[in-house]
């Protein structure tokens, strides 16, 4: 299974991360992931409780699945395409500064926006511009535009 086989899809943050406060991270994980609606039939649903599609968490080092994290540094953040189960999930290494705009630390809203992509069934970009280029550059989240090769990569699979 390669993509989603709905087009409503729901999702949960099942913990957060110190250096952000709770509306900060609900609001980059929202934007991210309307990031991904806006171009797709895609609709997502927020649940508070038992086992979502797509199980947002904060972990470091080994943290219950066969990837550890690697501190800080290196690997930010990792997330499963879409299957039953573990699939759709999204990691974030707790190790790393994700921060909600500044420029210091890595901007969580375009981490989960690429992790995301993961989880819709979308793989690394060979484009160098594109948000699923396998390596994070810094855009500004108050006027990113999603790249034209994410966008023609997104609907390829739900357009
Ligand atoms: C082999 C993978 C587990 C690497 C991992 C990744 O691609 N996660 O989706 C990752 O964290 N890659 C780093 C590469 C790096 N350390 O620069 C990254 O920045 N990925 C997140 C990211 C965020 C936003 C934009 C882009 N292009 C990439
Ligand atoms: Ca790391
Ligand atoms: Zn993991
Ligand atoms: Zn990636």
């Amino acid at each position: 299974q390669y993509k989603w086989q709905k087009n409503s899809l729901t999702y949960r943050i099942v913990n957060y991360t110190p250096g952000m406060s709770v509306s900060e991270v609900d609001d980059s994980i929202e934007r991210a992931l309307q990031v991904w609606a806006k171009v797709t039939p895609l609709r997502f649903t927020r649940i508070n409780s038992g086992t979502a599609d797509i199980m947002i968490s904060f972990g470091r080092q080994s943290h219950g699945d066969y990837y550890p994290f690697d501190g800080p540094g290196g690997t930010l953040a990792h997330a499963f395409a879409p299957s039953p189960g573990i699939g759709g999930d999204a990691h974030f290494d707790e190790d790393e500064n994700f921060t909600y705009r500044s420029n210091r630390g890595y901007i969580l809203f375009m981490v989960a926006t690429h992790e995301f992509g993961h989880s819709l069934g979308l793989s690394h970009s060979d484009d160098a511009g594109a948000l699923m280029y396998p390596v994070y550059t810094y855009r500004n989240p108050d006027t990113f535009i999603l790249p034209r090769d994410d966008v023609n990569g997104i609907q390829s699979l739900y357009g």
